[in-house]
């Protein structure tokens, strides 16, 4: 689990952050959603140590992240794994070797073990025959599939996933977002995604965090956006018609 307790940031004086409180839960897919510039990303980088907040703590499993020393925060960081917004994978190395990259610098098992462990996160991803292929040969939704399979090689405690589903269709969205709740309930991992996209929300949002110019506005889960009264998250959620009606009906077969 990872906790934080009345987080605070700001910048040159502008408040980005304010009394953030929030419990993000072991086996769940947690979801950070929020308008453009309302702190999403600022949260999730103040929770993996690239922003310090100046007010408040984040504990990890009950470990404060900011008290610890360097060799503990070294030893955390390789609990986490990380799908950032575009897949950022290397160009020049094949897939196989882009989800070999962090066992080859964190791992001491032999090279033998190395491949077998990144050919098994292939697999996991449905990318067994891709192993040989480069990133530029393949498409942006297998991209992902290959971040993700990158990103659970270190057999990660802690998931964390900006904006996963930029850039892809909502059809390999759906894929995307089936495959890290599958795996998140699987390696009973807490995850954490930054998100835009109302799909996401509707279909995997065990627990979401609803970020308004800073503050929490709202918490709840994807069955309680349908009843929930507080009109921000309300104009924020079914902003367009379509949704609305989604609402509406969800609401009549209840
Ligand atoms: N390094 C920085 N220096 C100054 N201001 C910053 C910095 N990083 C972010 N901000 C400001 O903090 C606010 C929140 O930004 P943030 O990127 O967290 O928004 P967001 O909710 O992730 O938006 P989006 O959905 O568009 O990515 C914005 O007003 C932004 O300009």
């Amino acid at each position: 689990m990872i906790k934080l307790e009345s987080i605070y940031k700001s910048f040159e004086g502008r408040t980005v952050l304010d009394d953030i409180n929030f419990s993000f839960e072991d086996g769940k897919t947690n979801l950070i959603i929020g308008q453009s510039g309302s702190g999403k990303t600022v949260l999730i980088k103040c929770i993996v140590g690239l922003l310090t907040p100046e007010k408040g703590h984040i504990l990890y499993d009950g470990r404060d992240f900011n008290a610890m020393d360097k060799k503990e925060k070294k030893a955390l960081r390789r609990e986490m794994g990380m799908i950032f917004q575009s897949a950022a994978l290397f160009d020049s190395l094949s897939v196989l070797e882009n989800v070999m990259f962090p066992l080859d610098m964190f791992s001491n098992d032999t090279y033998r073990d190395r491949v077998k462990r990144a050919q098994f996160c292939l697999d996991r991803v449905n990318l067994t025959d891709a192993q040989n292929k480069y990133p530029g040969e393949i498409s942006g939704g297998m991209q992902k599939r290959v971040a993700i399979a990158r990103a659970i090689a270190l057999q990660p405690k802690y998931l964390f996933c900006d904006e996963p589903n930029s850039g892809l269709d909502p059809k390999t969205s759906l894929v995307i977002d089936a495959l890290i709740h599958d795996i998140t309930t699987e390696y009973n991992m807490t995850t954490i995604i930054n998100t835009h996209d109302m799909n996401s929300v509707m279909g995997i949002g065990d627990s979401i965090l609803y970020i308004y110019q800073g503050h929490k506005e709202w918490e709840g889960t994807k069955n309680d956006v349908f009843t929930a009264t507080n009109e921000r998250l309300n104009n924020f959620i079914f902003a367009s018609d379509l949704l609305r009606k989604v609402k509406d009906e969800g609401l009549k077969q209840r």
